[in-house]
């Protein structure tokens, strides 16, 4: 189809679906087809102050050419004189993050259907060469029939809810990347070991309230598992990480 020109009047908005740093999230339907989408609004101003226009730049070019059913779809963008619209896949049951706190932690056959879906969007990622270097729940939205859908555009958007913006989180950051190392696609499996370990536990494996702790202990490798881990969880665990 060709590219369409989007414009405001083309939707309705609905609710605001999340508010943060770079800009709201709402609810919005295109008027002619009745399609349900959301629309993330971010303010220009906001991004040129942050340096965060290249990085919106490169976000909307791989975004947009990936499909695949658990990788959130960017449909377009447009802008006006302030603003900037993404007009995105509606996910309706929200982030994974909020799902994962509320059920604590995940069980095994919850766990293994989350981690495969999320297996099958980064093959999706890593065939076209995209490294998505931020799998983490805050990334991660829950469609109608419980399908996952990693969302990413880096930035820290936060509920209404009272969690505080956990922007650069350093829990899910590869050694490598912590080294300045050179990194790869390998830096997403990494994260993959990360989200599993916390989707059992209910915390991330390195998490601690001093930064410097988190990185040593990202850096050894130094994960604990708790007994309620089988030894199959653990050796997937550990074996995905060090791939
Ligand atoms: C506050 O309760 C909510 C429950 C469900 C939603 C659904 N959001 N669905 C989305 N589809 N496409 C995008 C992009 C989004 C989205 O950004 N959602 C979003 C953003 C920020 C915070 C939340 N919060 C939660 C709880 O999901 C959701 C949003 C909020």
């Amino acid at each position: 189809a060709p590219e369409m020109v989007w414009k405001l009047s083309d939707f309705e908005i609905g609710r605001a679906l999340g508010k943060g740093k770079f800009g709201n999230v709402y609810l919005a339907r295109e008027v002619k087809s009745k399609y349900v989408v959301a629309l993330k609004v971010m303010f220009k101003a906001d991004l040129t102050k942050h340096k965060a226009v290249h990085q919106l730049k490169r976000e909307i070019e791989i975004q947009s050419h990936l499909r695949h059913p658990n990788i959130l779809r960017l449909f377009g963008y447009f802008y006006d004189d302030n603003r900037v619209y993404l007009i995105l896949e509606y996910a309706k049951e929200g982030e994974l993050y909020d799902k994962l706190r509320k059920m604590h932690a995940f069980d095994n056959q919850t766990a293994a259907n989350y981690i495969y879906q999320i297996i099958d969007a980064l093959e999706c990622c890593h065939s076209r060469k995209v490294i998505h270097r931020d799998i983490k729940p805050e990334n991660i939205l829950i469609g109608a029939n419980g399908d996952l859908k990693i969302a990413d555009f880096g930035w820290c958007v936060h509920s209404p809810s009272s969690r505080e913006t956990v922007c650069g989180t350093l829990d899910y950051l590869a050694p490598e990347m912590i080294l300045r190392q050179p990194y790869n696609e390998k830096v997403d499996l990494w994260c993959l070991g990360v989200l599993t370990y916390e989707f059992l536990v209910g915390k991330p494996p390195f998490e601690h309230k001093d930064q410097l702790v988190t990185y040593k202990r990202i850096v050894n490798v130094d994960v604990q598992y708790p007994n309620e881990v089988n030894d199959l969880a653990r050796s997937f665990i550990n074996g995905v990480s060090l791939l």
